[in-house]
């Protein structure tokens, strides 16, 4: 187990680029298993989680070039189902939450897809029903093995249905359209999950020769295809670090310019940022973000404590509220954290109290946190890091406080976060990994 030792206190200034989107990368990736052609992707992040999938298609027989810092190339022309039955990849593919989006894929081109439990963030329950029941609509047939906790799913001729999603679960959307695209005749998803992630899969699936209208909305309409061939792809800059950049910034009374961040493409992000009284500036398509010494939280029209709460896009995403609790410690003002769709998101904020932070956790959804408007910094302490993004909200936390604090378990933050520590060096922080 790896931790960061954070000096904290340090104005940072400077330029940074955010790297390709890491749940685009998760979809991408498991896209290249639907053809045998080339596909070449771009602005991959060198994090943890992408990388151990490229592992695992690559042990699945999918070959894998890496053409650039940031491109690589896939061919899919001799996928190994017989590895799919062992213990190796069961293993490996648990390892991720991502992984879930090799079986739409898998079946849509085989016929046949297995996965044991897939990892991910503990952030409570994370049902994959969606997943399921939009396979069996096509036709697929779904069994569980309780006893070794494996999902099988098999269906040679997948056929086009009407679907009314249960809940738009953006990785379930992914895998039924990965599955759709090759399934005879229309299918139509509707309540489907529509992150930009989503858009971007969409968008090379259609220039992989697929026929899915409605992008970006919560319809998809799909009119099957018999194959796909290969595309190049990009990927958006990741608008989690992007948020959670602007976050930093706040906290630590920096002067940051996020570089060629896709502005368009960030939805509520940016005005929720700007509620708490963060000033961003667009400058073309980068975002400055001026040092401020204090930043006020806005209050509703009548003048009611503000809520910030995640909502399925266009909503606010509820990967950035751990960054939006951690940035209000030093604001001035109220507000009330509601993390709707996780359980067990919020119970970081134990260790942002330890350091003096002041907040009240009503329930396990919802956090009030009174801003201490810099009065009294944050202490620096001792703390693991939870989850991908309390652990970033800690190294938030960490760099705006007095002291030294220690961040342990940081692979949970380098699943995400691509060397994150020596871009934040660079901008002037000082960050040690110690292993
Ligand atoms: C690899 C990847 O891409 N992971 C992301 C993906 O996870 P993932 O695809 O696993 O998350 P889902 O969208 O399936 O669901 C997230 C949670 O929200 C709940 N839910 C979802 C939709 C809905 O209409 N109502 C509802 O309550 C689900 O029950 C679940 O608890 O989307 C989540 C929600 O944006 C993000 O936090 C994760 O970072
Ligand atoms: C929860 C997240 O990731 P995962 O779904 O991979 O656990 C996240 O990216 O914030």
């Amino acid at each position: 187990m790896s931790s960061f030792r954070v000096k904290g206190g340090l104005k940072l200034k400077g330029e940074i680029t955010p790297q390709g989107a890491k749940n685009e990368a998760l979809q991408i990736l498991c896209a290249v298993l639907l053809t045998p052609e080339k596909i070449t992707i771009n602005k991959i992040p060198n994090i943890r989680d992408v990388n151990k999938l490229i592992d695992l298609l690559s042990d699945m027989g999918v070959k894998v070039d890496k053409t650039g810092p940031e491109s690589y190339t896939f061919k899919a022309d001799q996928v190994d189902l017989k590895y799919l039955d062992t213990e190796d990849f069961l293993q490996k593919a648990s390892a991720l939450r991502g992984s879930v989006m090799i079986l739409g894929p898998l079946l849509a081109r085989f016929g046949t897809g297995r996965l044991s439990k897939p990892g991910g963030d503990k952030i409570g329950r994370r049902r994959m029903d969606t997943h399921f029941t939009g396979f069996q609509k096509l036709g697929a047939e779904f069994h569980y093995d309780n006893k070794r906790e494996i999902y099988h799913i098999d269906g040679k001729n997948l056929k086009g249905a009407y679907m009314l999603l249960d809940e738009a679960s953006v990785t379930g959307t992914a895998n039924i359209v990965m599955a759709a695209v090759l399934a005879e005749g229309k299918t139509t998803i509707y309540n489907a999950a529509c992150e930009p992630y989503l858009q971007q899969l969409c968008e090379m699936l259609n220039r992989m020769g697929a026929k899915i209208t409605g992008i970006g909305s919560n319809l998809l309409n799909i009119e099957g295809v018999k194959s796909l061939k290969g595309t190049e792809h990009t990927l958006l800059p990741d608008m989690i670090e992007i948020g959670s950049f602007i976050g930093l910034a706040a906290m630590t009374q920096s002067e940051i310019t996020i570089k060629d961040a896709q502005i368009h493409r960030l939805g509520i992000i940016p005005d929720t940022f700007r509620r708490m009284g963060i000033n961003l500036e667009f400058r073309g398509d980068d975002i400055y973000i001026p040092a401020q010494k204090h930043y006020i939280i806005d209050t509703f029209i009548d003048g009611s404590i503000l809520t910030i709460a995640d909502a399925i896009w266009p909503g606010f995403t509820p990967d950035l509220l751990s960054i939006v609790l951690v940035t209000a410690t030093q604001a001035k003002g109220t507000v009330l954290v509601h993390q709707k769709m996780f359980e067990s998101r919020l119970f970081f904020v134990d260790k942002l109290i330890d350091m003096g932070a002041q907040i009240i956790l009503c329930d396990p959804h919802r956090a009030t946190v009174i801003g201490l408007d810099r009065k009294y910094p944050l202490r620096g302490i001792r703390m693991t890091s939870p989850d991908i993004r309390a652990g970033v909200a800690l190294l938030i936390a960490a760099l705006s406080a007095e002291g030294t604090s220690v961040i342990d378990n940081i692979e949970q933050i380098d699943r995400g976060y691509q060397y994150i520590d020596q871009r934040l060096n660079a901008l002037g922080a000082d960050i040690v990994r110690i292993d």
